[in-house]
């Protein structure tokens, strides 16, 4: 079975509080992104991980699709199986890269193996394998609560937006990244400022993890101002970063967008 796990942005993150288990809550709106890896999952006589396109960092044993396997073989028995994922989503970026690959994991196996299990049920293993991995299973625009891990449906339609989104070559690790926010109150109620006009989210729609990050990478801060330069209606870092998008209007992407050497873009339109 081959499938295309994608990314996913945030539009608007704050920050609001922590929880006894050390873990921050959070308030966002997590939207997909198709700018995908490619998983290939198959019976096989011996289990074997293989991976080609982006280095990932750390040992291939504790390899998120790897622990969504060994989650649901626990449970179920399941047989052997051979995984080959060629990764194309920039890493510490902000874009859930590996949380979606964990999803699509157990998503694949459910189908492939028959076995059964209902979105909620996937999502309660999803859960158990990070915070954004979740949002991946149903994998639709939602209101994100506490770790960013409990949905709300959120009527926000983004398609025939253009998009170009930028990865300055920077790992951002997200417990860095979480360790420098001093949580507090939203700015703003993010489900109403998103109801306003695309053009209206530059003064109500923000991250808190831009103005905490920023100060110590500022290439952060001249991504987002050349995008707004080129054209952007809005633009922000998704999640804890390092990537920034902006949102173009209508379907027009800005002409030749000058990236140094280490960057990845994908451009599109929603
Ligand atoms: C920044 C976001 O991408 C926004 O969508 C996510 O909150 C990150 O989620 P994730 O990468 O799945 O993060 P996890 O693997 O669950 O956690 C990594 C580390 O980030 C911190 N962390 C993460 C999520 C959260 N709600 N509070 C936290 O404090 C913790 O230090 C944790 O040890
Ligand atoms: N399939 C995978 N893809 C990417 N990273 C993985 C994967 N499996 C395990 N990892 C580990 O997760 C780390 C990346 O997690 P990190 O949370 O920093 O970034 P991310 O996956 O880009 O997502 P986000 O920044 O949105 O949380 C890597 O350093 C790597 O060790």
């Amino acid at each position: 079975m081959l499938v295309f796990p994608n990314a996913k942005l945030n539009l608007g993150l704050y920050v609001t509080g922590r929880r006894p288990d050390g873990f921050r809550t959070l308030e966002s709106v997590f939207v997909p992104l198709p700018w995908c890896d490619a998983l290939e999952i198959l019976p096989a006589p011996e289990n074997q991980l293989t991976l080609t396109g982006i280095p990932i960092p750390g040992d291939p044993a504790t390899n998120l699709c790897w622990r969504a396997y060994e989650l649901l073989q626990a449970d179920f028995s399941l047989p052997p199986v051979q995984l080959h994922l060629h990764k194309v989503v920039p890493i510490g970026a902000g874009l859930g890269g590996g949380s979606g690959d964990a999803a699509f994991t157990l998503r694949a196996l459910n189908e492939l193996f028959d076995l059964k299990l209902t979105p909620e049920a996937l999502e309660n293993y999803a859960r158990r394998l990070g915070s954004d991995c979740a949002f991946f299973i149903r994998n639709q625009p939602v209101l994100a609560h506490e770790k960013g891990d409990v949905f709300q449906s959120i009527d926000l339609n983004l398609t025939g937006t253009a998009c170009k989104v930028i990865y300055p070559g920077l790992h951002i690790s997200t417990a860095e990244a979480y360790g420098r926010v001093t949580p507090r109150p939203p700015r703003h109620e993010l489900r109403a400022s998103l109801a306003q006009p695309l053009a209206t989210w530059r003064a109500t729609v923000s991250n808190d993890f831009e103005e905490a990050l920023t100060p110590f990478y500022p290439v952060l801060g001249e991504i987002k101002q050349a995008l707004y330069d080129a054209g952007a209606t809005y633009a922000s870092l998704s999640g804890s970063g390092s990537a920034v998008y902006g949102l173009f209007p209508g379907r027009e992407l800005p002409p030749e967008f000058p990236v140094a050497d280490g960057y990845l873009v994908w451009d599109g339109v929603l």
